[in-house]
């Protein structure tokens, strides 16, 4: 997507032809910071740190990862290696999985020579299969936010959307908000609620630093506002990405999704989650039971990162020094609160029957 008009996206390869070029997302927004990706640690550490984050953008520097670790040593053994330590990075987004697991297959049935060459090669085509698509996700996701245009009579469609699940988190276009890209460059008039999404603050960070960029019109709100908004009306759709969607269509996602999904039942707002394939996970079906939830460390709740009226970025406690703090990243959202899924392939009933309709050759693996 576009940067005060110049196309961006959030991984690529570096000119030198071998090193990978990735947005430092810790530094937005008050800092554009190009980092530049050397070696196999390097992209595991920026994926911990969240240098890069977002379902499929940790997937696609997983990838670019291996390819790191190869240019050093393209046996089996620093396969392996690298492979468990990237894997380990974050634990709920199956992108990680995903793409690690398509690299390692394909580059372990190669001579150790041949396998640099083949790792860049795959590693795009993981990247610019995401971006084709987040791409398609965003045709398909069009067409329910004109249905919603069509049940008004006039403003704009205002659509509510949790953490950050835009061209930031996908390395082009994103997922929830690649439909209210399609739709604005469309023309179609629109407004968006970004949830600040505490602690980390993807929302007043990324998500709106990113549709501030490309023009699309928001406002901030804080977590706790999205089910007011909702029942006074001022919410046309919810649309949020995932980061693990089971079989049956249970979805994780940033922490807080689950709330806005029980608001949104209770005041009969449409609650959509727009994902790539690549965020299934075919191997699980429940959810609460059966995905892993990340817990990070307790300072991302005592504390918080912005900028001082001098213009330095700095962070502050915000509770008393020592208090205890509790902080899962991710929550899961039962199928029976979502209303469809919006995947590249199309939009289906969340529930194993809608994902089989679209990805019949899972019903016969
Ligand atoms: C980009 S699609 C969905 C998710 O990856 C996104 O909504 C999200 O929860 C990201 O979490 P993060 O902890 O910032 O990596």
């Amino acid at each position: 997507m576009r940067i005060d008009g110049t196309p961006y996206r959030a991984i690529w390869l570096a000119e030198d032809g071998w090193s990978v070029s990735i947005i430092d997302q810790t530094r937005l927004p008050w800092d554009w910071a190009v980092a530049r990706l050397t070696t196999a640690e390097e992209a595991a550490e920026a994926i911990e740190t969240m240098r890069v984050r977002g379902a499929p953008l940790i997937g696609a520097t997983a990838a670019y990862g291996l390819c790191l670790a190869l240019r050093i040593d393209a046996s089996d053994a620093a396969l392996e290696a690298a492979h468990d330590r990237l894997l380990a990075t974050r634990p709920t987004a199956v992108n990680l999985r995903w793409a690690l697991e398509a690299m390692r297959e394909r580059l372990r049935a190669l001579p150790p020579p041949e396998r640099v060459a083949a790792s860049y090669a795959q590693a795009a085509e993981i990247a610019e299969g995401e971006v084709a698509t987040c791409r398609r996700i965003g045709e398909h996701g069009l067409a329910l936010i004109e249905e919603a245009r069509r049940g008004k009579s006039g403003g704009p469609v205002n659509i509510l959307t949790h953490c950050n699940a835009g061209w930031l988190a996908c390395v082009d276009w994103g997922t929830a908000l690649a439909p209210v890209y399609r739709a604005f460059d469309a023309g179609i008039p629109v407004h968006v609620w970004v949830d600040e999404t505490r602690p980390r603050n993807q929302g007043a960070s990324l998500t709106a630093w990113e549709l501030g960029k490309h023009g699309v019109p928001h406002t901030l709100v804080a977590d706790n506002a999205g089910g007011h908004l909702m029942q006074r009306g001022q919410v046309d759709l919810c649309i949020v990405g995932t980061d693990r969607t089971t079989r049956r269509g249970d979805v994780a996602n940033k922490i807080g999704t689950y709330l806005k999904a029980l608001a949104a039942r209770e005041a009969g707002v449409p609650f959509y989650v727009a994902l790539p394939g690549s965020t299934i996970d075919w191997t699980v079906a429940d959810g609460l039971a059966e995905i892993p939830i990340e817990e990070r460390g307790a300072a991302e709740v005592t504390h918080v990162t912005g900028r001082t009226a001098a213009g330095e970025v700095a962070t502050v406690a915000l509770a008393p020094e020592g208090t205890p703090a509790a902080n899962p990243a991710f929550d899961v959202t039962p199928a029976s609160l979502v209303t469809r899924l919006v995947t590249e392939r199309g939009i289906c009933p969340a529930s194993e029957e809608g994902l089989m309709g679209l990805y019949p050759e899972r019903a016969s693996a």
